[in-house]
């Protein structure tokens, strides 16, 4: 497998149109050739700002929004409707604006969920609705676009250096005590996001530039820097604006 494959953009605005169009591309190129597309979000800023690009894209009817099956690649463990989810932000952004498939959008439960307050039951639920969505294949779906924003300590998802998450082998686990609010999460582990035919990695703003080098760099500790380990089956981009390329070298 090749290496991440960067593609820098003049500012954040950019960044984001052009990751929906390349977003767009891929659910019809996926629906072209296997009916149905599988997308995984992710929270955060950039993560946000494709999805309102895609809203806002004149292609975005190009799509059968119904037949996209919509995944997180992790969430707070908030109740619905919480202002602090990536469901929620999702929703506003998009979701709410498309035809999708109620069934075909798999929101990560929280502590309002069926197993009340227990993120490593609701985290157990998602990974048994990833296996039961991937069909023979294995623990999850091979998800066609896997998108990650990085945080300045090149956390991906809410899999933070240094936390028990990044060797669990489980598709999805809870997460406790996370450095940045709020403390209570579920997140994708690494087998679940390199199950994804493409993991996209979007970074905008001179806070990500030193995390964006060390995820790039050759041997990077993925106990340290854990996007260093976010890659793609077939293929992986980081997709930046030039603050967060500024370090790289070249
Ligand atoms: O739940 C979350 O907080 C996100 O999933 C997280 O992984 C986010 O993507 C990064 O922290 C980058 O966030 P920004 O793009 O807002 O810097």
């Amino acid at each position: 497998m090749s290496g991440p494959v960067v593609l820098v953009h003049r500012d954040q605005d950019l960044l984001a149109a052009a990751a929906a169009a390349r977003l767009l591309t891929r659910i019809a190129d996926a629906q072209a050739a296997r009916g149905t597309a599988s997308v995984v979000l992710t929270g955060g800023g950039a993560g946000t700002a494709v999805l309102a690009a895609v809203a806002a894209s004149p292609a975005r009817d190009a799509v059968d929004w119904a037949r996209v099956e919509v995944w997180w690649g992790d969430e707070r463990f908030r109740p619905a409707g919480d202002p602090e989810r990536n469901e929620t932000g999702a929703r506003a952004a998009l979701l709410d604006h498309v035809p999708v498939d109620p069934a075909r959008v798999h929101v990560m439960p929280g502590p309002d969920g069926p197993d009340g307050d227990d993120p490593d039951a609701a985290a157990e639920r998602y990974a048994a609705e990833l296996r039961a969505a991937a069909g023979t294949g294995g623990a999850v779906p091979e998800f066609d676009v896997l998108m990650l924003g990085i945080g300045p300590d090149a956390h991906v998802a809410s899999l933070f250096p240094g936390m028990p998450g990044l060797r669990d082998e489980r598709p999805a686990v809870a997460v406790r005590d996370s450095p940045k609010p709020p403390p209570t999460r579920i997140s994708l582990t690494f087998p679940s996001l390199r199950a994804a035919r493409e993991v996209w990695v979007l970074a905008a703003g001179a806070s990500k530039a030193e995390a964006v080098r060390f995820a790039l760099a050759e041997g990077t500790d993925v106990a340290r820097a854990p996007a260093a380990g976010a890659r793609g089956r077939d293929r992986t981009l980081f997709l930046l604006d030039t603050a967060a390329a500024a370090e790289l070298p070249g």
